[in-house]
C-alpha cells in the first residue's frame, strides 16, 4: 500500500491571503488553522503531516510547525531549503523527517529539484546532522541518475522524486516520456537503496497513473487534496485521494 502524506501548505496560503509582509503577517491571521486541517486529515487516513516552511514564510508560519510538532499522531515531514538556520530549526523541532527542497523567493512553487550532484558536500553536511540527531532525510530531486547516485552517496535513507515535470505535461505528448522517466528513477533508486516517495502536482486525475509506478513508498499531495476540500471537506478529500491511491 503506497502511504500518503498531506501537504497541508495552501490551508496556511488562504489564511495568508490579507497579509503581504511579515509585519502584517504577525497581526495573528488565525484562519483556517493548518494545525485543524491536519488533525482532521489524520482522522481520515493520512500517514503523514507535510508543511514547507518557506523562508519568505508565504504560507506556513514557524508557530504552525510547533504546534503542529505538539500536535499530530502521525509522522511530521518538514521540508527545508540546505540552510543553516533551517537545519538548526529542525534540530530543535524534531520533525520526524525533514525533505531538502530547492528554494527561491521569486519561484511561484518549487519548480524543479534540489540539485544534489551540484552542492554535495551542502547537501551532506544537513543529511549528517540529521543522521546524527535521527531524523530521517528525504532530498527532493528530479528523476534522474546524477542526482539518485548522490543521495545515495551522501547517505540520505530517502528521496522524493520531483513530479512536476509529469503533471505539467499531463495534457501535452510529452507525458508518456515524463511518466518513463519516473518509472526509471523509481527503479534506479530502489537499486541504490533508497525509500522512494514521489510528489509535486499530483492530482485525482493523474494519480491512476502516478500509482501505477514501482516501488513507491509515500506521496506526498497538498495543492489538489486542499483544492477539494474546499468543496468535500479535508476528510473526504483525503478518503478520496487514499482510495485512489490504492484502488
Ligand atoms: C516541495 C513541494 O513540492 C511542495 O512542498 C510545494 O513546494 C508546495 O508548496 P509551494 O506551493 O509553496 O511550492
Ligand atoms: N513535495 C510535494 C508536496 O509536499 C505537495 O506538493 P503539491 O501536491 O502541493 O504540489
Amino acid at each position: 500500500m503506497i502511504l500518503l502524506g498531506v501537504n497541508i501548505d495552501h490551508c496556511a496560503t488562504v489564511r495568508q491571503a490579507r497579509y503581504r509582509d511579515a509585519a502584517t503577517q504577525a497581526g495573528g491571521a488565525i484562519e483556517p488553522d493548518p494545525v485543524t486541517l491536519a488533525v482532521l486529515a489524520e482522522r481520515a487516513g493520512a500517514d503523514g503531516i507535510t508543511v514547507h516552511l518557506r523562508e519568505d514564510r508565504r504560507h506556513i508560519q514557524e508557530r504552525d510547525v510547533w504546534r503542529l510538532r505538539e500536535t499530530i499522531a502521525t509522522r511530521l515531514n518538514l521540508e527545508m531549503a540546505c540552510t543553516p538556520a533551517m537545519t538548526a530549526l529542525a534540530l530543535k523541532l524534531k520533525p520526524d523527517s525533514v525533505c531538502l527542497v530547492p528554494e527561491n523567493r521569486a519561484e511561484v512553487t518549487t519548480e524543479g529539484g534540489l540539485d544534489v550532484a551540484g552542492q554535495r558536500a551542502r547537501v551532506a553536511a544537513v543529511v549528517d546532522a540529521m543522521n546524527a540527531a535521527g531524523i530521517v532525510t528525504s532530498l527532493f530531486i528530479d528523476p534522474d541518475a546524477p542526482q539518485l547516485e548522490t543521495a545515495a552517496a551522501v547517505g540520505a535513507p530517502w528521496v522524493e522524486l520531483h513530479t512536476g515535470a509529469y503533471a505539467n505535461a499531463y495534457f501535452t505528448p510529452h507525458r508518456a516520456t515524463e511518466l518513463a522517466r519516473l518509472r526509471t528513477g523509481c527503479d534506479r533508486g530502489q537499486a541504490l537503496g533508497l525509500v522512494v516517495n514521489a510528489g509535486h502536482g499530483i492530482n485525482y486525475v493523474n494519480i491512476a497513473e502516478v500509482r501505477t509506478l514501482p516501488h513507491l513508498h509515500e506521496l506526498n499531495i497538498g495543492h489538489s487534496i486542499v483544492s477539494r476540500a474546499l468543496f468535500t471537506g479535508i476528510e473526504e478529500a483525503v478518503r478520496e485521494m487514499k482510495a485512489r491511491m490504492n484502488a
